[in-house]
């Protein structure tokens, strides 16, 4: 069993982009902000459960839902209307959210 601590799920669609080193942060909400910096974290699919990577976490830091701008969207490799959209899906509730900033660890195959 994995601990909660040392996986991270991420929606299908976007795992390419994480296997990728295109996308290098996540917006989450305070559930989801226990991450430890320099702590190894494996990346699963939502959907299906499957491992994708693994991932370093570089920092964690809060940030309220307006102030997230451009860079964070570049970060996301996402344009900032839709990466907006997708979070006010996803925490239609609140304003308080966490960056979660990582690095691809290099992998066995
Ligand atoms: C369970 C859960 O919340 N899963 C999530 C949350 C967020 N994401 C993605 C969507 C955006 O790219 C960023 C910002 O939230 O993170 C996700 O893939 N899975």
């Amino acid at each position: 069993m994995i601990d909660v601590a040392n996986k991270i799920t991420f929606f299908e669609f976007l795992t390419p982009l994480i296997k990728s080193g295109k996308k290098t942060i996540t917006i989450r909400d305070k559930s989801e902000s226990h991450y430890l910096v320099g702590s190894q974290v494996e990346v699963f699919t939502l959907e299906t459960d499957q491992k994708v990577c693994e991932i370093e976490i570089v920092s964690v830091e809060a940030i309220r839902f307006d102030l997230i701008n451009e860079f964070h969207a570049q970060q996301e490799h996402l344009a900032l209307p839709r990466l907006k959209e997708l979070i006010k899906e996803i925490y239609p509730n609140t304003n308080e959210l966490f960056v979660i900033t990582y690095k691809l660890m290099p992998s066995d195959t």
